[in-house]
């Protein structure tokens, strides 16, 4: 589980995270929604140690985490995902999975330089998760292809197929749904769907798609203006009048929020 007490994230006088206090319980799809600049993003920011808070704590299962930089998060089952460096575009998809820090033992250079026949063994190991993974994500036929050429949707497949190389626990995904089509949002829906109840996952989704988030989310959180307005399940918030209210005017709600 992981507890957000009264987080502040200024920038300069700018209070982006004003005071929130969210609780993300294990073995949930926690949605994150609000409108644009409502302070989503540096919330999840803070959580995952990619940017210190002003003030106020993050606790997982009970240990003081805030301020602890990503890869210290990282070995904690603690991951955000990001959208695939620029740098690994012209790497297979396979490569890509092969490649996630952590999925290999950690041995030291100087000591698998003598044991050759381990680290092929260790490769062989690497690829068959790596392969089992595209299969679990349906993309086993891209796994020759080059990262950069897949599609929006396709690489988000791909970057939650990172964190299965790992032993994630949390994992905190940014608007998964922007610029991918429909077909491909609910394959992504359904692979999220089934590790959280296949392997355990724990997830926190920020996304503005509420058919998305409806089919997904248990509770959902509202932010606005770096506050938190309001918990609940998907069919609750969509009735509350203080979510209603403050999406209204910014042209979000009447696009998703009035399904
Ligand atoms: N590094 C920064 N420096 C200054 N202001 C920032 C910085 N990062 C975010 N902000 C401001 O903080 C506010 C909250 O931004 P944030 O990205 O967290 O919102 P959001 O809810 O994720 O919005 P969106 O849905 O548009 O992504 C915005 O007004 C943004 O301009």
């Amino acid at each position: 589980m992981i507890e957000v007490h009264d987080l502040h994230r200024h920038f300069g006088g700018f209070r982006a995270v004003d005071g929130a206090s969210v609780r993300i319980e294990t073995g949930s799809i926690t949605g994150l929604i609000g409108p644009n600049g409502a302070g989503k993003s540096t919330l999840f920011n803070v959580i995952a140690g990619v940017l210190p808070p002003t003030s106020g704590r993050v606790v997982m299962d009970g240990e003081d985490i805030t301020g602890l930089p990503p890869h210290e998060l990282f070995h904690k089952g603690l991951l955000r995902t990001f959208q695939l460096a620029h740098e690994f575009s012209s790497m297979t998809v396979r490569e890509n999975l092969m490649m996630v820090p952590g999925a290999q033992s950690g041995e030291t250079i100087w000591k698998t330089w003598f044991q050759r026949g381990r680290i092929a063994a260790e490769e062989r190991t690497l690829r068959r998760k790596a392969d089992e993974v595209l299969e679990f994500l349906t993309i086993r036929h891209l796994a020759d292809e080059l990262a950069g050429n897949l599609s929006g949707g396709q690489k988000k497949l791909l970057e939650l197929g990172r964190t299965m190389m790992v032993d994630a626990k949390i994992v905190f995904l940014d608007e998964v749904g922007a610029g991918v089509n429909r077909t491909l949002l609910m394959t992504i829906a359904d692979a999220i769907i089934r590790l959280n109840k296949e392997r355990g996952y724990t997830f926190c989704v920020i996304e503005h798609d509420m058919d998305f988030i409806g089919k997904l989310c248990d509770p959902v959180i509202v932010m606005a203006e770096g506050k938190v307005l309001a918990k609940g399940s998907a069919q609750d918030i969509m009735k509350n009048e203080a979510v209603i209210e403050a999406y209204l005017g910014t042209g979000l709600k009447n696009k998703d929020m009035a399904q």
